[in-house]
């Protein structure tokens, strides 16, 4: 076969239209193959020409009609692929279409409270991205993540500052309210620094963009809630180091309207956890550092065991060494899993991500509170009880101590003792109320260890102040002010006080049952456990009140799985402390004793004295 089989034949020139009577004289003249037509073939041909039209199928004919005059009513509109510029009469149609049904106050309600959770998750979101960026981890996922963030976040200022600087409508809503009025309004009230870090956020972005047509009533709600809560949200963004100045340093010199006071240099917060600033809620302007008895409360992520605090308290034939709250220490029997059922240290964890969506206030006479940034729904795991876990009332002071219990012997019921006093987490700013609390602690199993989760006990609103009951004893010596018409003080200070024993003071939950001797082991399997919860709220007397949480005397042994549980069947991995995961391999530590940096001194974790309530100014 020759090379030129291959050659890709010429393309044939475009045939043009012949009319048939030429078409005849050349079939006439030309030389056929099969040579010239004959009159038969000719008589056809010609028939074929002059036939008549058919009737058209009426229907056909109707459907052709009626198109035909729609798009002769109808003016052109833009093809989208065309490059040809008819102009879209949007605007017009937009006044044509029938206008939204308004969304009922449910709806609104609960869509506001969504718009604003979903703020502050997205800037929390962007705020661990930066971190991980600066700090140089996971570097390339979260370089391009962050740098999309900010190129949203720089496109959507420079709009507003066009807006209003009065160049551009674009941002107009679609009702004819013209939304720079809101813009400007808001802007007045949450400073540029308020907005810059609003910007980072797509749901505020969208809360303000024209394409989304959002609700007006929605809009100005959420914006109203903002505008309210204008500390929460500066606070919350700058604690998590959104760069919102740098958004608005290209517009330094051009005298943008309320922008001058933003621009000034304010103190970064890379130092400070969230949960170690709480917003003033007074109005004021000055952050509030968390201090107790002018010592400083510092946030630990994980429960400190520190062998020094044991030694004198365990049976001298333990090992103080030996942190009995974990599963693999065989000290007490700590249960299955509560969320995957593994009788063995398996991988669940809670999440850390509610407890993000809290933050610290400052109330008027109760001290630091807690406040929710995000509707949480009953049942929701929010976080942990975090603390140095102490012999149960080895510290007199008994203000941020959560007694865990043995339900198994009355007589040892006390067992640990998580005292949050100087380190903890945000758990423990958790105010008391006598009637209606948000939340409870529960005791739970899973992963290598038992801990003690705050979980909400009813649908939680955004903003709302966590709430828990420590129970009627931590107020025998305490004067509430919950308010509430049931108030435990207000009862006590009715009743003649009760004679007896003094009273351990602190806050306490129901260990699950334990394996204290071979004797007791009986009573925890089978019937026992139904019973022994019974006979213990017999014989508790008043110290059944001790129970919080789970109510009183409630079997805590099987608790319901939640949802925001992270579930792994297989044991985990040991790490042997490698330094890829610095918080899990510090998890793994059979001891956990976190650094204290307050003294340079690791052996010496005393609590740093401050000289007063430490405060500072929010606008730097
Ligand atoms: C576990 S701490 C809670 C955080 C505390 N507000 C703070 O600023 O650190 C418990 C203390 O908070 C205060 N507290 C909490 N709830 C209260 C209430 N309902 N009435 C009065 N004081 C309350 C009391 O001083 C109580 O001893």
């Amino acid at each position: 076969m020759s090379l030129a089989t291959f050659v890709r034949p010429a393309i044939a020139a475009p045939r043009t239209h012949v009319p048939l009577s030429v078409a005849l004289a050349q079939a006439k003249s030309y030389p056929l193959p099969g040579g010239p037509l004959s009159p038969d073939s000719i008589a056809r041909l010609k028939a074929y020409a002059n036939r008549k039209p058919r009737p058209r199928d009426p229907l056909v004919a109707e459907t052709l009609g009626t198109l035909a005059a729609v798009a002769k009513a109808t003016p052109p509109t833009r093809d989208p692929l065309s490059l040809g510029s008819v102009a879209a009469p949007k605007a017009e149609a937009k006044a044509k279409s029938p206008p939204p049904r308004p969304l009922s106050r449910k709806s609104i309600a609960t869509l506001k409270a969504k718009t604003l959770g979903n703020i502050y998750y997205d800037l929390n979101r962007v705020g661990k991205v930066r971190i991980n960026v600066r700090e140089g981890r996971k570097i390339t996922t979260d370089r391009t993540r962050y740098w999309h963030e900010c190129k949203k976040a720089t496109n959507f200022i420079s709009k507003m500052v066009n807006l209003v600087a009065g160049l551009d409508d674009s941002y107009h809503s679609a009702e004819g309210l013209a939304l720079s009025d809101e813009v400007d309004d808001l802007l007045q009230r949450i400073g540029w620094e308020g907005f810059a870090i609003a910007a980072y956020s797509e749901a505020f972005r969208r809360l303000l963009s024209l394409d989304q047509e959002v609700d007006t009533q929605l809009r100005q709600e959420v914006l109203e809630a903002l505008t309210a809560n204008k500390n929460s949200l500066e606070l919350y963004g700058r604690v998590r180091n959104i760069d919102w100045r740098g958004l608005l340093l290209p517009y330094s010199n051009d005298n943008i309207r309320y922008m001058g006071p933003a621009l000034k240099l304010v103190k970064k917060f890379w130092d400070r956890h969230p949960h170690e600033l709480a917003t003033p809620l007074d109005g004021g302007d000055h952050v509030v550092t968390p201090s107790y008895d002018n010592h400083r409360q510092p946030n630990v992520t994980k429960n400190i065991w520190d062998p020094a605090d044991w030694k004198d308290h365990v049976d001298p034939k333990d090992n103080p060494e030996i942190n009995v709250t974990m599963r693999w220490a065989h000290v007490y029997d700590l249960g299955c899993c509560d969320f995957c059922e593994s009788p063995h240290v398996c991988r669940c964890e809670v999440q850390s991500m509610p407890g993000e969506l809290v933050e610290l206030v400052k109330t008027a006479d109760r001290g630091i509170g807690v406040r929710a940034l995000w509707p949480f729904r009953k049942g929701d795991i929010l976080g942990e009880y975090i603390g140095r876990l102490i012999p149960d009332g080895s510290r007199s002071d008994q203000t941020y101590a959560l007694g865990w219990e043995a339900l198994s012997d009355p007589r040892t019921r006390g067992i640990v003792s998580i005292d949050a006093y100087y380190q903890g987490n945000w758990a423990r700013f958790v105010n008391h109320v006598c009637e209606n609390a948000s939340v409870e602690y529960r005791c739970r199993t899973f992963g290598d260890r038992a801990a003690m989760t705050l979980e909400a006990t009813r649908d939680i609103a955004m903003y709302e102040e966590l709430t828990v009951n420590y129970g009627p004893k931590y107020w025998k010596t305490r004067q509430c002010r919950c308010g509430s018409s049931n108030c435990y003080s207000a009862r006590q200070a009715e009743a003649p006080p009760k004679k007896g024993r003094a009273r351990k003071t602190g806050m306490r939950v129901p260990l699950r049952e334990i394996k204290v001797g071979e004797e007791e082991q009986e009573a925890v399997t089978g019937k026992g456990v139904a019973e022994e919860s019974q006979a213990l709220q017999g014989n508790a007397g008043d110290d059944s009140e001790n129970i919080v949480g789970g109510g009183e005397g409630e079997e805590v042994l099987c608790p319901d799985p939640s949802s925001n549980v992270v579930m792994y069947q297989d044991p985990p991995k040991n790490n042997g402390g490698d330094g890829d995961h610095p918080e899990k391999d510090d998890h793994k530590d059979k001891n956990y004793v976190p650094e204290d940096d307050s003294d340079g001194d690791d052996d010496d974790p005393g609590p740093t004295v401050v000289e007063a309530a430490e405060v500072m100014d929010l606008s730097g």
